[in-house]
């Protein structure tokens, strides 16, 4: 079973559609979901965890089917958003009893930890809390669930990068247990590189790109070379720039047998990093778009 299924959904807002979005999640991963601002993130986290209807496609959480089954799916997934906010004028002691008495799986002497590690205490008032505090107590509130599957929104923004390494740190751990599952979502491709096993790419309303974050790693390249007319015209190569006969390309398929079609010898390779991989993937998906619609 996986953790989660996403297959052909489709929500059309007035301005804004999120269009044919499949991925998929097996048990003890974790998934990246990575996309500029309004690609359509946070939409996607929302119809996955039943608080959006889509418009089309089958959505499945642990199994079951949303939004129909959604009290038997939300026992087991924990889900944290930015724009969620404690009680003000409640102690974190408080919200850990609250969370406890509706969820039987609370980890009381890993709720203790967490807070420990995070610097928190039990007495403080939400309301005194700095926002990256708040951010790391609605993080022990749904980690102490013990849930199968994490589903967060943005987890790591307004955080130091301290308490972020720290949060990091604290997801690798959730996943010693290898039946339990992290989807969050995060501009930060340095974070996604660091603990993601997958990762999507979304712009523009669509997923762009979704596989194993190794296999991106292993997949892109920047090659240069010298030459003198024009290039082999191959679908692997997505961008090239010129300069004279130097020419540097963006490679998404680098293998033997690409080298072997190019018939040019290749002066350096490089690997690329996942923000490059990110940004490579998004500029040609819109190229590709723009060349279709004209
Ligand atoms: N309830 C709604 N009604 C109308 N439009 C909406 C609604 N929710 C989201 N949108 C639109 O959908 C688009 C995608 O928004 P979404 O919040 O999913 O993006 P995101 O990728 O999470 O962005 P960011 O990184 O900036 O948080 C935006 O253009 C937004 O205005």
């Amino acid at each position: 079973m996986k953790a989660i299924e996403m297959n052909r959904v489709r929500k059309a807002f007035r301005f804004f559609t999120l269009e044919d979005v499949s991925l998929d999640l097996a048990p003890g991963q974790i998934m990246g979901l990575v996309g500029p601002n309004g690609a359509g993130k946070s939409t996607t986290i929302r119809l996955l965890i039943g608080l959006l209807a889509a418009d089309a496609g089958e959505i499945r959480l642990l199994g079951h089917a949303m939004p129909r089954e959604q009290a038997a799916a939300k026992a087991q997934v924990g889900f944290v958003s930015d724009d969620m906010r404690l009680m003000p004028h409640a102690t974190l002691a408080w919200h850990m009893d609250f969370v406890a008495s509706i969820y039987p799986g609370w980890d009381a002497s890993y709720a203790a930890t967490l807070l420990k590690r995070f610097g928190l205490h039990a007495g403080q008032t939400a309301r005194r809390l700095s926002s990256g505090e708040q951010a790391k107590a609605l993080l022990l509130l749904a980690l102490a669930r013990r849930p199968r599957l994490l589903v967060l929104d943005e987890p790591t923004s307004g955080m130091d990068p301290v308490a972020r390494h720290e949060l990091l740190a604290e997801f690798m751990d959730v996943l010693r247990d290898d039946e339990r599952s992290i989807l969050f979502s995060s501009h930060n491709t340095l974070d996604v590189e660091r603990i993601s096993d997958r990762l999507t790419f979304i712009d523009r309303g669509r997923v762009v790109a979704s596989d194993d974050k190794e296999d991106f790693l292993e997949r892109w390249r920047r090659v240069q070379l010298r030459v003198a007319g024009a290039l082999p015209d191959l679908p692997e190569i997505v961008g090239c720039e010129r300069d004279g006969a130097l020419a540097t390309l963006t490679v998404d398929g680098f293998s033997d047998d690409f080298v072997a079609r190019l018939g040019l010898p290749l002066q350096a390779t490089q690997r690329m990093s996942l923000e490059e991989i990110f940004v490579a993937t998004v500029m040609h998906s819109r190229q590709t778009q723009e060349a279709h619609a004209s």
